[in-house]
């Protein structure tokens, strides 16, 4: 992804400073080699993971719109690898997307957007359930289609390396909007063709 926007946006001395910082306080030596370009490389690394923050998807790509003929009953971009960072512990969930949407009016987008959005809605601090609602919502307002699905399969270092300390939990969310609330065969072709796609 192009991460300009997020790197013009970020205060790079101000993350250097905090890294150093709580270098410290765990009680590191700031000085010693293998740490002394750690606040620089942090600030980079933020860059990337936290460039989604304060955009709208379209500052990285346009989201085009194209016209077919005759609609597919519906689209879906299956098992999207994505990592994100949660808002309580700043520490990584990562999965699998299924995203789907039924066109309306003969308009669909070019399918290498929905990864992207996929991407867009995971690079920032947030919660599993904001990143599902976010794709669908977003997916919406681009597209204005007859219905979104999106489920998201993730685990969660935060409950993996530290507290809970359990390996390898799958946590498991969805949203449902338009035709797939309404079309139970509908939801239900999206659940079949989606089924082990995600862990
Ligand atoms: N619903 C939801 N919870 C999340 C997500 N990521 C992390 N959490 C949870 O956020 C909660 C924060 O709970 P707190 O009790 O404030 O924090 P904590 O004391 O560190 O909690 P423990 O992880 O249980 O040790 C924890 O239960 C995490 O498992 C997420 O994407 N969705
Ligand atoms: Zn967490």
């Amino acid at each position: 992804m192009n991460i300009r926007w997020g790197r013009r946006n970020l205060n790079r001395e101000k993350i250097k400073q905090a890294v150093r910082d709580l270098l410290e306080a765990i009680g590191e030596d700031t000085q010693r080699e293998g740490l002394l370009e750690t606040p620089e490389r942090v600030t980079k690394a933020y860059a990337e993971i936290f460039s989604g923050l304060n955009h709208q998807p379209e500052d990285f790509t346009d989201y085009k719109i194209f016209h077919v003929e005759d609609d597919p009953e519906m689209v879906i971009v299956q098992r999207i690898p994505f990592y994100s960072v949660c808002e309580h512990h700043l520490l990584p969930f990562f999965g699998y997307a299924n995203v789907a949407y039924v066109p309306k009016d003969g308009r669909v987008i070019g399918i290498s957007k929905i990864p992207r959005l996929v991407e867009f809605a995971s690079k920032r601090p947030g919660m599993q359930e904001k990143v599902t609602a976010q794709i669908a919502s977003e997916l919406t307002r681009i597209l204005e289609p007859n219905g979104v699905a999106v489920s998201i399969s993730a685990r969660h270092m935060c409950m993996e390396m530290r507290g809970i300390n359990r390996t390898n939990l799958f946590t498991y969310t969805s949203k449902f909007t338009g035709r797939f609330k309404t079309d139970a065969e509908l939801k239900q072709d999206f659940l079949r063709q989606t089924e082990n796609k995600i862990v």
